[in-house]
């Protein structure tokens, strides 16, 4: 089996005369944390889009290897990429995805309802995740209620309530303040990585890239350089993935992820 769980070969977005993407090519690893980098504008952004199937390339493919095989994501009619999206994949963006009409406990769950599961079966393992993220007691607290660190600490468990075998997360600490961006940074790693997911982060910030196991830099458009991070792959990941994705094969798809969270 190919130890890659996203495969994109040569990505192009023009936006009028702005070529977003201008020919990527690009391989994600099972298990490995993997930060985008480069200057505003370089296309990070939209690269990551295209990666998570959020917006279709003008050419150029993305597969998207699970138990049953690669899905040819940029293939996919909108409505599949979007249970795609539900069911594989988790998102943790800096603002705009929480909804600040909710309780913490209630935006967790709402994942885990959109895909079916009962009321009080998800608040329940909603309320796992959020106590294994550090947010016991504060469940019932709407959004706004909320610091910016805490916040980030919903989003990340909402992002992966659903068992995502990627998590994509775009900026996931850009406003929030050294101390408390390497505090929510550590706790999306061990939900992630730690746990045998793939984090993909775009990020401007060198510290959040410096925890990454590989950096790839980017400049109008293209990859123009790649590092390996200080951190290797998590060697439970190949493992712990394949075993999941064997399990939604064997049709106990749609379960929900461990409420295990991150290990301390
Ligand atoms: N929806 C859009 N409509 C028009 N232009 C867009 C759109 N999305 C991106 N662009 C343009 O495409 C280019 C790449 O944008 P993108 O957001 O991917 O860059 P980025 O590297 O993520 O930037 P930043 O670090 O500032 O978020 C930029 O020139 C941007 O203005």
């Amino acid at each position: 089996m190919s130890s890659f769980v996203i495969e994109a070969a040569g990505l192009t977005k023009s936006f009028g005369s702005a070529h977003a993407l201008a020919g990527v090519d690009l391989q994600v690893r099972t298990g490995e944390s993997l930060a985008i980098m480069g200057a505003s504008g370089s296309g990070k952004t939209t690269l990551l889009h295209c990666l998570a199937g959020i917006t279709r390339p003008d050419s150029g493919t993305v597969g998207f290897r699970s138990g049953i095989g690669l899905v040819p994501v940029t293939e996919l009619g909108e409505r599949e990429r979007s249970r795609l999206r539900r069911e594989a994949f988790g998102f943790v963006f800096q603002q705009g995805l929480l909804i600040p009409e909710l309780t913490a406990v209630e935006n967790v769950a709402l994942a885990l309802m959109l895909n079916g599961m009962p009321r009080a079966t998800a608040e329940q393992h909603a309320r796992g995740w959020l106590a294994a993220l550090g947010l016991a007691g504060l469940e019932e607290r709407r959004i706004g209620q909320l610091s910016g660190g805490q916040a980030q600490r919903v989003a990340i468990a909402r992002a992966q309530v659903t068992g995502a075998t990627v998590v994509f997360a775009d900026e996931p600490t850009g406003a929030l303040d050294s101390q408390t961006s390497a505090d929510v940074m550590g706790a999306l790693l061990h939900s992630t990585t730690g746990q045998g997911r793939t984090l993909v982060v775009v990020t401007h910030d060198p510290d959040v890239a410096a925890r990454c196991s590989r950096v790839v830099v980017m400049r109008d458009g293209r990859i123009v350089g790649e590092r390996q991070g200080a951190r290797s792959v998590h060697p439970a990941a190949a493992a712990r993935v394949e075993a999941q994705a064997a399990a939604a094969a064997a049709g106990s798809a749609g379960a929900a992820g461990t409420p295990e969270g991150p290990r301390a």
